[in-house]
């Protein structure tokens, strides 16, 4: 085979980097050698044969010695085979999984809304584990199982036609039968590998949401549920399993012909002297060593198809588009919206021809009701998602030009879902600015209101806060995000102000920890609490993904009747008691 074309298969069937593919090309190479080397000890055999039968008799050590130097050279090439393959799978594998990780970081959230995530960590761990296994057990060995059939099939019809065509033709036949079923192989295994992967979400859906369930008394709905996917995924395995090994099964049987077609020509040839013993002999050998060959073939195939299914999951998350931009050096920070459209999927549009300009050292305010798309122009601001249409620009720059390394260094984040590490409460602030030292992340704790808490924790900053900070409360995981905004000091701020109602001392800590974070910046809150943004440079109304009005809280008092209506029902909520 060319090399361009071997080329083309791994990269177009398997995925592999160019790396990749010079390991399988050396590690196909040195197979290639052990398979000559087991079959020249064959040939030492049917040597000695030879010189039974014809009565040469030479000293035991000649043939031990011929033995001793085949076996060497074979462990050498083992060896250089199995250093090849291993050393060379876990780089590519390595490689593969850094090239995702890679990928990940550069992926819009966009791609994690539509995209489930368990099937996203299958396919860095278990998807690349498979074709690990398949780099190191079958690609190369495959290919080298290949040429050396080739190779031998040439042989044994020049050394005798008729009992090469013997041996091969029940190989070729149980191979193509093997080869015709691979369409069907395919869809069954991929079909199994869709059900395992729904089964997966199933059970992790189940164990996130393991307090929903237990309020709402839903355990044995959710039991017999998953355990209805395990069954249809079990009953689909027998099915897989039968379409895998019908084939395999048939084309065995087929190939095994091999050695009794040999038998019974070599027979025939030996009755009219056609064929000398010793011919027979080999030929018995060397087709049962083919046989052998082809079914460690089929074996690889087997193995290929049930990873198409796999290798397609990894080249769709490799050739999915990233978000692309240049590292622009940002100056001023004045934010314009033109006409910004977005939908989260094809059917509906969230943002729906947005504009407005956030000016520098300005707070400007977003207000709407509920579902409206406040937290979406936050999130377009930011590029976690990239907007369909229209344009945002800082700096007289399009964000989509702007590398998000360079837009996040200038951006600043408060959001109402605050993540937390469960690292100690200082790393958490840290998270802020890398390099802060211990002393300026006290600080900015301080500042935040947050340490009244953190020193009543049992380790203070060094207390560890439990995934996603579930120790602590909402008021106090917005006093954190507050804090590493404050550290990260970023001449933008977004803010996205908590909506659940918080009791008066933790909202009068926000609200003060709030007001010494966006001096002299471009913030852009999102508000639920209009009394808090009566006093914002500007105020911009949203409904359903458009601007209503815009202007300060005594303009929109006279021209927005949305306006007048939101503060009507929110001066409505503070008077609410139960
Ligand atoms: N990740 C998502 N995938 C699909 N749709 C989404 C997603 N996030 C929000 N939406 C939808 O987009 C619309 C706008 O949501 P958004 O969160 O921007 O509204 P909002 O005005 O901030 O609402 P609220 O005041 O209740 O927080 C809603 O209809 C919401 O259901």
């Amino acid at each position: 085979m060319e090399g361009a074309r071997m080329k083309t298969i791994l990269k177009r069937n398997f995925g592999l980097t160019d790396s990749g593919i010079r390991m399988v090309r050396r590690a196909a190479l040195a197979s290639f050698f052990v398979n000559a080397g087991y079959m020249a000890l064959m040939l030492i055999a049917m040597y000695y044969g030879d010189n039974v039968l014809k009565g040469v008799i030479r000293p035991a050590w000649y043939y031990l010695a011929i033995i001793a130097v085949t076996l060497a050279v074979l462990y050498i090439l083992i060896d250089r085979e199995y250093v090849l393959t291993f050393n060379g799978t876990y780089q590519e594998a390595t490689n593969l999984r850094l090239e995702i990780a890679d990928q990940i970081k550069k992926l819009p959230l966009s791609y994690f809304s539509r995209h489930d995530l368990s099937d996203l960590a299958q396919t860095i761990m278990q998807d690349v584990t498979d074709l690990e296994h398949a780099m190191s057990h079958s690609i190369p060995r495959c290919i080298a199982y290949v040429f050396f059939l080739t190779v031998m099939a040439v042989l044994l019809l020049a050394s005798n036609p008729l009992l090469g065509l013997a041996a091969l033709i029940p190989l070729a036949v149980g191979l193509v039968l093997m080869l015709l079923s691979q369409r069907a192989q395919k869809r069954w295994t991929e079909k199994y590998f869709w059900k395992m992967r729904e089964t997966t979400e199933a059970f992790q859906e189940a164990i996130e949401l393991q307090r929903e369930i237990k309020s709402c008394r839903y355990e044995d709905k959710n039991y017999q549920e998953v355990s209805a996917s395990l069954d249809a995924a079990e009953r689909l395995r027998v099915r897989t399993e039968l379409m895998q090994s019908m084939p395999i099964l048939l084309s065995t049987a087929v190939m095994k012909l091999s050695i009794g077609f040999v038998a019974a020509v070599s027979a025939a040839l030996l009755r009219i002297n056609a064929v000398q013993m010793i011919y027979v002999i080999g030929f018995l050998l060397v087709s049962m060593r083919l046989t052998d060959a082809v079914g460690v073939m089929e074996d690889f195939f087997a193995e290929f198809f049930y990873l198409d299914a796999r290798i397609k999951r990894i080249g769709e998350l490799r050739n999915t588009p990233t978000q692309q931009g240049k590292n622009l050096e940002l100056e001023h920070f004045d934010i314009e919206l033109k006409d910004v459209r977005f939908a989260y999927n094809d059917e509906t549009k969230v943002i729906n021809g947005v504009s407005f300009v956030a000016k520098q050292d300005q707070v400007t305010a977003i207000v709407g009701p509920s579902g409206c798309g406040k937290s979406t122009i936050l999130r377009l601001i930011s590029r976690l998602y990239d907007y369909d249409g229209g344009s945002i620009r800082i700096d007289g720059h399009d964000i989509q030009e702007i590398s998000t390394d360079a837009l996040f260094d200038k951006v600043s984040f408060v959001f109402q879902d605050v993540i937390l590490f469960n690292s100690s409460v200082l790393d958490n602030i840290r998270m802020g600015r890398l390099d802060a030292t211990d002393e300026e992340v006290r600080q900015a704790a301080r500042l935040a209101n947050c340490e009244d808490f953190i020193l009543r924790l049992p380790e203070g900053y060094d207390t560890l806060i439990g995934e996603n900070g579930s120790k602590l409360s909402g008021g106090e995981r917005q006093r954190i995000s507050i804090a590493r905004a404050l550290l990260k000091n970023a001449p933008i701020l977004l803010l996205d102000e908590i909506s659940a109602s918080l009791d008066v001392e933790n909202e009068r800590k926000i609200q003060e920890a709030l007001n010494r974070l966006i001096t002299d910046k471009t913030v852009i809150i999102v508000s639920h609490r209009l009394k808090s943004i009566e006093k914002a440079d500007q105020i911009v109304v949203m409904d359903a993904g458009r601007v209503e009005a815009a202007g300060t809280h005594d303009e929109l008092m006279k021209k927005s009747p949305l306006y007048q209506r939101l503060i009507e029902k929110s001066s409505l909520t503070e008077k609410f008691t139960y």
